[in-house]
């Protein structure tokens, strides 16, 4: 499956992908000095192809994050260890002798809290307990205190106001397979609802749960809200599982990472087993985009050094990019990133990780057998993760979908053909799915043979105070995945078709 052998190669065109974002004067999208230093040592000086890509516009792309635009001064908190003499135990931060700030405790019979501590006491994050039910919300005097959810071991949902432990308001309860709803008072059902019905309940209460229960209406336009079944999905395919295990259930593919630091086990490379955007969202984005090429005469195919794509940033798109920002990355992506991801980050919760995202760069690629880009060549991006949506149907076009490597077991380098092995080696997305990867991870577009394609592609980058962990993690993802194929880059083009 890993033919690979490590070894030093010409520069990759990722690179320049790369220095579009780390090198822009200015531009501290990343601070990562390693980045910058693997980058010097790649390609030399280049020229600067994507000037827009300014802190502005990577504010204008996080306006949402407050970090991106008064980025604290970060420092790593010291992590203190604490075992209680009734066998419960601490791991986090500490202020004043007391646990203050983020840890984690296991009490010695099986339940366990992740989140905010305040005095020795829960304040708001993840409780989980021996029977695997798990409470995500505030507390007080250590129990449920206001709006939460209770996310049941068997995939049941229910989200409610609580007090002194107790569920004592109106809320609303899932059934486990998310396709039924009830209205709940004090914990007790009492009618059948739609399930539109029971997410306003969960949008009134405004849950805090990686933002997937708060509905953004505004600014954005409501064909791009998200629809009552995409939120379930992606309920169903984030917020209810368990990081490391039940990721595999939302995912089609994955490939195992191979020495995270930290010692832990992951993924690479997730896809979600159902849509989560909506197709009227899909359709809006594409026509924003046709609409301005429209005006403007085309699409852009400089943005990108060496490995163009023919595309439109988000930036440009502003009924795109007010769902992007509003919508997209805080309910859909962002959680998604951070539980598919989190588990390689060294002492940092998933809701943390969240809010370290940022995005390095954003925009719709648009594949067409008949005139412009019909691939892309293999590659590695200029963020530490990579997402993509795809956009349109399966049916819209032959062949395509994204290429990696690492699943290509015909991959020989020298004679490596993505045109023909590529097939079996490209998720071919369908619509309203995300697929998200390490960028260090050697990838492409698949050429397609007939029609046309369209995927949204999202750099993600994080927060200075992660640089060093990110450049670690890219470095090591890029190390696995093995050298780069910036030499096959004419033969492929030569064989798109075949
Ligand atoms: O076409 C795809 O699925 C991948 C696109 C891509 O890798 C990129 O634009 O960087
Ligand atoms: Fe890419």
């Amino acid at each position: 499956m890993f033919p690979f052998v490590l070894g030093t190669s010409a520069c990759p065109r990722s690179f320049n992908r790369l220095r579009v974002k780390y090198d822009t004067k200015g531009n501290d999208a990343n601070n990562s000095s390693k980045l910058k230093t693997k980058t010097a040592v790649a390609g030399g000086p280049r020229k600067l192809v994507c000037t827009q890509v300014s802190r502005n516009i990577l504010n204008a792309l996080n306006p949402w994050n407050p970090w991106a635009r008064n980025p604290p001064k970060l420092r790593e908190p010291s992590k203190h260890k604490i075992t209680f003499p009734d066998g419960s135990s601490y791991e986090g931060e500490m202020r004043r002798g007391k646990l203050n700030g983020l840890g984690e405790w296991q009490s010695g019979s099986g339940d366990s809290f992740v989140g905010q501590f305040v005095n020795d006491e829960f304040e708001q994050g993840c409780f989980t307990e021996a029977s695997g039910n798990k409470f995500v919300g505030a507390f007080k005097e250590g129990a449920y205190d206001g709006a939460g959810a209770y996310l049941y071991a068997d995939g049941r949902v229910e989200v409610g106001l609580f007090s002194e432990g107790e569920d004592v308001g109106d809320g609303a309860r899932w059934s486990s397979d998310g396709t039924q709803a009830w209205r709940t008072y004090r914990g007790e059902e009492t009618q059948e609802i739609s399930l539109a019905e029971a997410d306003s309940i969960a949008a009134a209460l405004e849950l805090p749960i990686f933002g997937i229960y708060t509905i953004h209406t505004s600014p954005a336009p409501e064909i791009y809200e998200i629809s009552a079944d995409c939120r379930i999905q992606l309920r169903a395919a984030v917020a209810a599982l368990d990081p490391n295990e039940d990721l595999q259930d939302v995912c089609s593919t994955h490939i195992p990472w191979f020495n995270p630091p930290g010692g832990a086990a992951g993924w690479i490379l997730v896809h979600t087993r159902q849509p989560v955007v909506d197709t009227a969202a899909c359709d809006a984005v594409i026509a924003e985009c046709e609409e301005r090429a429209a005006k403007t005469g085309g699409w852009t195919t400089e943005r990108h050094e060496s490995y163009p794509t023919t595309d439109v940033p988000v930036e440009c798109l502003p009924r795109t990019l007010a769902w992007f920002t509003d919508l997209l990355l805080p309910n859909l992506a962002y959680p998604l990133l951070a539980r598919a991801f989190g588990f390689a980050v060294p002492s940092v919760s998933t809701t943390q990780l969240a809010d370290a995202f940022r995005v390095s760069d954003a925009f719709v690629v648009k594949y067409d057998a008949t005139a412009g880009q019909r691939l892309l060549t293999p590659h590695r991006d200029g963020g530490v993760f990579t997402f993509n949506v795809a956009l349109n149907d399966l049916d819209d076009y032959e062949g395509g979908g994204t290429y990696f490597r690492a699943l290509d077991d015909t991959y020989e380098k020298g004679a490596f053909d993505c045109a023909v092995s590529g097939g079996e080696s490209s998720l071919r997305s369908r619509k309203g799915h995300i697929l998200a990867h390490s960028s260090a991870l050697m990838h492409g577009g698949h050429p397609i043979r007939s029609g046309v394609r369209y995927v949204l592609v999202v750099f993600v980058t994080v927060e200075p105070a992660y640089a060093e962990w990110a450049a670690e993690f890219y470095d090591n993802v890029r190390q696995h995945d093995g050298p780069e194929d910036h030499e096959s880059t004419e033969e492929m083009s030569g064989n798109v078709g075949k």
